[in-house]
């Protein structure tokens, strides 16, 4: 469904983006996790057709998206920083979705007032920022997209709100295959939403796995012995972190589980447990592999 090879783009001297390149299939949901100025919207951006690239190509279902009306009217971008027309109402905002998107559904737009519930006479940018959030939801929802591009997409939204958000996402997805770009720092909720993760990191996309691969990959290690570790404990291939709390250790390892399970029990220990690590967990080593300090970051 989207296809992007070798996308690069600078903002003067500045690389934004680095050739990235990603594949999202109809009905996943990919989501993009990075540090703060990874690239993240600018990689979006390029994907709804707003920014151009300076270089490499995006398709969606085979086509060119910038300045593509036909491409651009399946598609809808819900940015972090929201803007609508001022002295706009909501149902003035839906007249004009109206006669820009073909496939507007005005049976759902009244549905959704349901979920939502705020006065469509009430100018939008009179509203709380959460409810703004909810308006740019239920407005890009009532078009049918084929793909909803998400930045930051439930912040500021209240915990019941989120809910019921993310339920009308997961709807569309399992009824029409929607397809779903999602960038957040919320890894929690990226882990509830997301088939696929890629990790940008200075603009480079130097990750991107299937979340169950991702997670079968990487494992965390308790372990305790009486006295020190014995020699030899650190010779597994693909430790990332060691970690020792008084007489219980700490190990993350890359690697398959039931070898790094055979390496410790070698060495007999009092306890030996180990743990998925979660998506938050997995994001901080693969950015300290990066470069990114890591001590002491390390959920219990
Ligand atoms: N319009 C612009 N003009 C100049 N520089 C820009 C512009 N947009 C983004 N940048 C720069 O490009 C880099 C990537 O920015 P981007 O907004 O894509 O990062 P991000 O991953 O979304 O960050 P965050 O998590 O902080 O929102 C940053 O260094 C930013 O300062």
């Amino acid at each position: 469904m989207i296809e992007a090879t070798g996308v690069s783009k600078s903002f003067g001297s500045l690389e934004a983006l680095k050739k990235a390149s990603l594949k999202v299939d109809k009905g996943s949901v990919y989501g993009i996790v990075g540090s703060n100025g990874a690239g993240k919207t600018t990689l979006l951006k390029i994907l709804a057709g707003i920014y151009q690239q300076d270089q490499g190509e995006v398709r969606i279902g085979g086509e060119g998206v910038f300045e593509n009306v036909k491409v651009k009217e399946k598609i809808q971008f819900i940015p972090d920083v929201l803007y609508f027309f001022a002295q706009h109402s909501i149902e003035d905002m839906a007249q004009y979705y109206r006669m820009i998107y073909p496939t507007w559904n005005e049976e759902r737009y009244q549905l959704l007032f349901n979920v939502f519930q705020i006065d469509r006479k009430k100018k939008v940018t009179s509203l709380s920022k959460g409810m703004q959030r909810q308006v740019a939801f239920w407005l890009a929802l009532s078009t049918m997209p084929e793909i909803l591009i998400l930045d930051e997409p439930l912040d500021g939204l209240d915990p019941v709100m989120r809910k019921k958000v993310k339920k009308l996402i997961i709807d569309d997805i399992v009824e029409r295959e929607l397809t779903v770009l999602i960038s957040s720092h919320n890894l929690r909720e990226l882990e509830d939403l997301c088939d696929h993760i890629g990790i940008l990191h200075q603009g480079d996309l130097f990750l991107q796995r299937e979340l169950d691969d991702l997670k079968k990959e990487i494992h965390k290690v308790q372990i305790a012995f009486q006295g020190d570790l014995p020699d030899g404990i650190m010779d597994q291939e693909g430790i990332l972190y060691h970690e020792k709390r008084g007489s219980v250790s700490l190990f993350v390892v890359r690697g398959e589980q039931q070898e790094i399970l055979q390496h410790f029990q070698q060495f007999q220990p009092l306890l030996l447990d180990l743990l998925p690590l979660t998506l938050d967990e997995i994001f901080i080593y693969e950015m300290g592999g990066m470069g990114y300090v890591v001590e002491e970051l390390v959920a219990e």
